[in-house]
This record gives structure tokens, C-alpha cells and sequence, in this order.
């Protein structure tokens, strides 16, 4: 891994394709965030282009999860804001923030947090029919895509019944199959060893690679940050470095 660079820019427009420099596909402008007294973020600010990897790294505390979770429109910020292709979207109601969620966004957490009473199968249908699609085209795509990522076998089976890395590739399908434009990984590879945490990345990058979509993945792994074209490191809620691949 390159040296994080001390000095923060003012933002990462720089790191970015000219065609990202005038409307990068996401961007977070001086986002602040407290829990009570605690502040999690205190000015930070994060651009990521189309397609583009993007790694936040820190210490534990320093305020990843909690920027993660603002820029998907998990949490609202309390100052700054967050524009997806342009349009402000911490300000909408929780409501459209949910339609925002199921639609634009997809999510892959550390412990898969699959719905351990359905299918595998079902499991990845779940999110297309909650964003409108129908039984049959939802059944369709989730199979193509356990297809894809060599999951066919699992398709009946449950969370409970494949290993932690099969679970973490169930999560990437379902989180890929409505081909949202930003993939959020809160640390994907977490409870996976190290070799099944680098065939699980692989998987996730190659997915969403193939679909065009972002990826904002919060690591504590170097050899999972390592994988992303751009990295940004958080420390007591601000950004405090920032590196390309
Ligand atoms: N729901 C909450 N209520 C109160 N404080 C919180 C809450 N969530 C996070 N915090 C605090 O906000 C700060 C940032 O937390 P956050 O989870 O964003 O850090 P992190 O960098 O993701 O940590 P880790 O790497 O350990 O997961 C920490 O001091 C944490 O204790």
C-alpha cells in the first residue's frame, strides 16, 4: 500500500475521471455527526466516482461505520450534506430514504445478516421484491446471480446450512441483484480467514465491476484496502489521509 498522505485534501475531486470531477456519483460535503456528546464525524468530506473502489480505514471508533452508514442514508447527518448523482438525499423523509436504500444502494455487512428462515435463494429475491419486482422476475434474477457467483447448489439451502465465506457470496448476490449503483461493505471479510476473506473480495469486486456499480468498503484489513483504487483514512471523525492505489 502507498503512504497515506498526511495532509488531507480539500476534497478527492482531484483522484478523480474528469467525467467524475464535475458530478462525482456520490459526495458527502462536511458531514458531522454526534451520539450525544460523543461526535463521530466532524467535518469530512468524500467523493466517490462511477464504478469507482473506495477503502475507509481507521482506527477502531474513529467514525467508519458511522460515515458509512450517513452516506447510504442509514443515518441522517446532523451538518453537511450527501447528494447521490447531484440530488440532495439527507434530507428526504425516512420513507424515501428506505426507496432510496432498496433501489440505488446495496449492502453487505460483516456476519452476512441473511434472513436465516428463508432460502439462500429467497434470500437474494428478498431485496427485488421489496423494490416492486415481481415473484417470477425476482425467483429469475436471484437464480441467474447465485448462478453467477457459483452458488447454484445452495439455492435451497439456508443461512444456517453453508459455510461463512458461501454466506458472505449469497450477501454479495443479494446485494448486486438490482443492480444498485453504490455497494456499501461494512467489513465484508471480518469473520472470514484470510484466504476466503480474499476470494470473498474478489467476488464482490468482480460483481460489482461487471454491473458498473461503486463500492464503499470499510476495512480494517491493509489486504482488503489494498484492493481498492483509493483509500481514505478516518481518524477522530475526520479525514486524516488519503491515498491512491
Ligand atoms: N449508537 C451509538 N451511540 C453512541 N455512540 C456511538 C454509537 N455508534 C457509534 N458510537 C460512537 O461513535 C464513534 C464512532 O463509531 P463508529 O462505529 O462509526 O466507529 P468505527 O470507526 O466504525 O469503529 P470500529 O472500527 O470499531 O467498528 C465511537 O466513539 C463510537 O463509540
Amino acid at each position: 500500500m502507498s503512504p497515506m498522505t498526511a495532509a488531507p485534501r480539500p476534497a478527492d475531486q482531484d483522484r478523480l475521471a474528469p467525467e467524475d470531477r464535475a458530478s462525482p456519483l456520490l459526495t458527502g460535503n462536511g458531514l458531522t455527526k454526534r451520539y450525544g456528546e460523543q461526535h463521530a464525524l466532524s467535518g469530512v468530506d468524500l467523493a466517490v466516482g462511477r464504478a469507482e473502489v473506495v477503502a475507509i480505514v481507521g482506527p477502531s471508533g474513529s467514525g467508519k461505520t458511522t460515515l458509512l452508514h450517513v452516506l447510504a442514508g442509514i443515518l441522517p447527518p446532523d451538518g453537511g450534506e450527501v447528494l447521490l448523482d447531484g440530488q440532495r438525499i439527507d434530507r428526504l423523509s425516512e420513507r424515501r430514504r428506505s426507496e432510496l436504500r432498496r433501489g440505488a444502494f446495496g449492502f453487505v455487512f460483516q456476519a452476512g445478516m441473511l434472513v436465516s428462515e428463508l432460502t439462500c435463494l429467497e434470500n437474494v429475491a428478498l431485496p427485488l421484491l421489496l423494490a416492486g419486482s415481481s415473484r417470477a422476475t425476482a425467483m429469475a434474477t436471484a437464480e441467474s446471480w447465485l448462478d453467477r457467483l457459483g452458488l447454484a447448489g445452495l439455492r435451497q439451502r439456508r443461512p444456517g446450512e453453508v459455510s461463512g465465506g458461501q454466506a458472505q457470496r449469497v450477501a454479495i448476490a443479494r446485494a448486486l441483484a438490482h443492480e444498485p449503483s453504490v455497494i456499501f461493505a461494512d467489513e465484508p471479510t471480518g469473520a472470514l480467514d484470510t484466504h476466503t476473506g480474499q476470494e470473498t473480495i474478489s467476488v464482490l469486486l468482480d460483481a460489482a465491476n461487471s454491473t458498473g456499480a461503486a463500492v464503499v468498503i470499510v476495512t480494517h484489513d491493509p489486504a482488503v484496502a489494498e484492493r481498492a483504487g483509493r483509500r481514505v483514512e478516518i481518524r477522530d471523525g475526520l479525514v486524516a489521509g488519503r491515498s491512491a492505489a
